[in-house]
Parts: C-alpha cells; structure tokens; sequence
C-alpha cells in the first residue's frame, strides 16, 4: 500500500542543525525537535550536538524508556530517503559498451540490408550492358 510519509535526503536534514530548527534522524526516521529542545529532560545540549545528524547510536545508548519512544512520535516528521543517487560511471560504462558493440551493428545491418548492394551491382550491369548494345 502507498505511504504518505515524506522523504528526506541527510543533505536536506543536515540544514536543520541549529536551536530554532532542529531535526535528529533516528533509525531512519526524521523528527522535528525544535519545541522539544527546552522539555527534553537529557538537555537541548544533546539534542543540539545531534542536530542535523543521524543520532540513532546516541539515541539508543541513552537507553530511552518507552515512554520517551511514544513521546518522539508527536515530533515524527518523515522517513530518510535511503535512495541511492544514480552513479554516473553507469552512463559511462553503457556508452563504451554501445562503442563496443559498434561493429557488431554495422554487420547485422548490412546482413539487413545485402539488398541494396546486391540491387546496385544488378542495376550497374544492366546500364552497361545496355550501353554496350547501342553502341554496336
Ligand atoms: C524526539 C526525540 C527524543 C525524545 C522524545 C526524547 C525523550 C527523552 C526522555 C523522555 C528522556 C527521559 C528518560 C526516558 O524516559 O527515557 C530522555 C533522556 C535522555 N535523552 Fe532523549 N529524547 C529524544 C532524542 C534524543 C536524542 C537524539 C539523544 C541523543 C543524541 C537523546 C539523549 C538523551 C539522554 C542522554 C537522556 C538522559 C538519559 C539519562 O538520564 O540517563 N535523546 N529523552
């Protein structure tokens, strides 16, 4: 079934590193800690220093009760975008593979196309032979 949980790139969350915009990723989910700064009760120190940052190590050592874990929902703002970004060798390798496969082209289309050689010898014959019986 389709979500409708909104992604964010780590290059995108990074920029909300600071105390009036605060994100933290925490096992690839985002959240919004800006108004939870002053309430959360390991200090906004900690959540400042994790700004922007994957804390999920952090998080995770400070062994949050489950209270804390329901609490982070109401801060939940989307999921990490785990998408890898095309690698641009891939555009690389695929054009010398077209160059590779260069002159096996050119064979399969000459195999097409051994009409039109074939055609112009016969047309090139029957001009000449024409030529030659006017000429007599
Ligand atoms: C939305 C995210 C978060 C929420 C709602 C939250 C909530 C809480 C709560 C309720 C506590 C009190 C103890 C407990 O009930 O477990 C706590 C303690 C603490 N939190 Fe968070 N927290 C969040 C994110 C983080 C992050 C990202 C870090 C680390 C970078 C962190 C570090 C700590 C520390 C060090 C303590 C103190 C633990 C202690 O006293 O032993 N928290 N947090």
């Amino acid at each position: 079934m389709p979500t409708l949980t909104k992604l964010y790139t780590m290059e995108e969350a990074s920029q909300h590193n600071t105390s009036d915009d605060c994100w933290v990723v925490v096992d690839g989910k985002v959240y919004d800690v800006t108004t939870y700064l002053d309430e959360h009760p390991g200090g906004d120190d900690v959540l400042l220093g994790a700004a922007g940052q994957d804390a999920t190590e952090e998080f995770e050592d400070a062994g949050h009760s489950k209270t804390a874990r329901e609490l982070m929902e109401q801060f939940f703002i989307g999921e990490l975008d785990e998408t890898p970004p095309p690698i641009p060798e891939l555009e690389i390798v695929s054009k010398k593979q077209e160059f590779k496969n260069f002159p096996q082209k050119v064979l399969n289309l000459s195999k097409q196309y051994w009409v039109v050689p074939v055609a112009a010898v016969g047309l090139s014959l029957a001009v000449g032979f024409l030529y030659l019986r006017r000429k007599k």
